[in-house]
């Protein structure tokens, strides 16, 4: 008889930031709330570069559970013996260094997006994991929620037949006078030193879109590298504020559109009205995603022949009442404990493979838009000392 009893796994979370208390938050949920029975999560470590206590005031905001263990650096969270899989939740710039931080220490890594700065630091990460025989996984909690497996099962059973054509769009409208955007110069979003601008951080999830729909239901013997063309928009910063590419797979004669900008919004009046963030366009019909692209809640199926009838799906977010809680990061979290508990290094959901091939695709827009990262966060040598791991700012 299957055991009745969830399977626990116990997490340390790197990094006290904005995601990483969206992300603990969702941990502490009641799985239940979720219908789910087979896995639960518990927060057993938090370390901030920063102070220690810093962790300790996070463990405070959160709400969360007073005998988790507060550290002031990420090498000592990576030495916990009590923590099983280690969440890295700092800027893009640090996760090569900090995510082989931890794979080299021995832990399972969930890392934020994007992955890395560039295709050649992924690599090595996914090289680390398979060495040290544990699980690695890019944290594109999208792919998880039950829309996209949805969207990916309708276009893979053929429901809008054959798919010729993906556009995607996740575009924040942050312009501000004089050629600035909102953001100040420091900020993540385009502080070069953070790996900054529109494509590492918000047009991934075009590119997820793009992915779900044209290149990951593909069998494995149908898939192709795409071939890439980008314009950019580079902000004074050197980061880029407004990237459009297109990626064309051949064999397939389908292409995707993925845009993103932080000077105009997909949604430009916050209700919707501008229409779907996400077309995916078939030969028998349309599926249309209301955005935003990284948080979905609604998809829309429009048959050639259906008369004029559109299926509209809603897919609400549940929350744990308890907590008064919920914000879609749990079943990312859920496929972990699951990959986990059954042995797995890699989620078939967002293959390490697939991971690559997307930074690959970003690494070649950057390129041809000219955004250059500076050598600190785009080198592939681990250094365990690298001030992105010591926190000496
Ligand atoms: N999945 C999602 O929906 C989202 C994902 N993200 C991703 O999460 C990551 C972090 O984003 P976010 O939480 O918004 O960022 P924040 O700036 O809010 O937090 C980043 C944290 O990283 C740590 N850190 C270490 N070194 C530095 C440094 N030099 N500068 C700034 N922070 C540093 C800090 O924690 P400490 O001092 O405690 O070490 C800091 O609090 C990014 O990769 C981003 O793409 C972001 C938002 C949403
Ligand atoms: O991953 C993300 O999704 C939500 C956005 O607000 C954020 O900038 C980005 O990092």
């Amino acid at each position: 008889m299957a055991s009745t009893t969830p399977y626990t796994i116990r997490w340390g979370i790197m990094a006290t930031g904005w995601i990483a208390e969206m992300f603990s938050k969702d941990l502490l949920t009641n799985p239940a709330a979720r219908d789910v029975h087979d896995v639960r999560h518990e927060i057993v470590a938090v370390a901030s570069s920063s102070a220690k206590e810093r962790a300790a005031e996070f463990i405070t905001k959160i709400d969360g559970p007073s005998t988790a263990k507060t550290y002031g650096s990420y090498h000592e969270l990576v030495a916990d013996p009590d923590v099983d899989i280690v969440y890295v939740a700092t800027p893009h710039s640090h996760h090569f260094q900090n995510a082989m931080l931890a794979l080299d220490a021995g832990k399972n890594v969930l890392c934020e997006k994007a992955l890395t700065v560039n295709a050649a630091q992924a690599r090595k990460l996914v090289d680390k994991a398979r060495e040290k025989n544990v699980f690695f996984m890019e944290a594109v909690w999208t792919r998880y929620f039950p829309i996209s497996i949805k969207v990916r099962e309708l276009v893979a059973s053929g429901a809008i037949g054959n798919v010729y054509r993906a556009v995607a769009d996740l575009s924040f409208g942050n312009d501000a006078p004089e050629g600035k955007v909102t953001f100040k110069d420091s900020h993540r979003m385009v502080n070069i030193d953070l790996a900054g601008g529109a494509l590492l951080d918000l047009g991934i999830y075009s590119l997820t879109w793009v992915f779900q729909a044209l290149y990951h239901v593909q069998p494995e013997e149908g898939k192709e590298a795409p071939k890439v063309v980008a314009a950019i928009n580079k902000y004074h910063t050197g980061a880029d504020e407004t990237t459009s590419i297109i990626v064309q797979f051949p064999k397939h004669k389908s292409q995707g559109i993925a845009l993103t900008s932080l000077r105009v919004g997909t949604d430009v009046d916050g209700h919707n009205s501008g229409g779907p963030a996400i077309r995916i366009q078939g030969s028998g019909g349309e599926i249309q995603v209301m955005g935003p692209a990284y948080r979905p809640l609604q998809y829309k199926v429009i048959k050639k022949d259906g008369g004029g009838k559109v299926e509209v799906v809603d897919c609400p977010i549940p929350k744990d009442p308890a907590r008064d809680w919920g914000h879609g990061m749990f079943w990312e979290a859920d496929e972990c404990a699951r990959c986990l508990r059954d042995g797995k290094k890699e989620s078939a959901t967002l293959p390490w493979s697939e991971s690559i091939m997307i930074m690959e695709v970003m690494e070649e827009a950057l390129k041809q838009g000219g955004v250059e990262y500076p050598e600190l966060i785009s080198t592939d040598v681990f250094d365990a000392q690298s001030p992105l791991n010591t926190g000496k700012r």
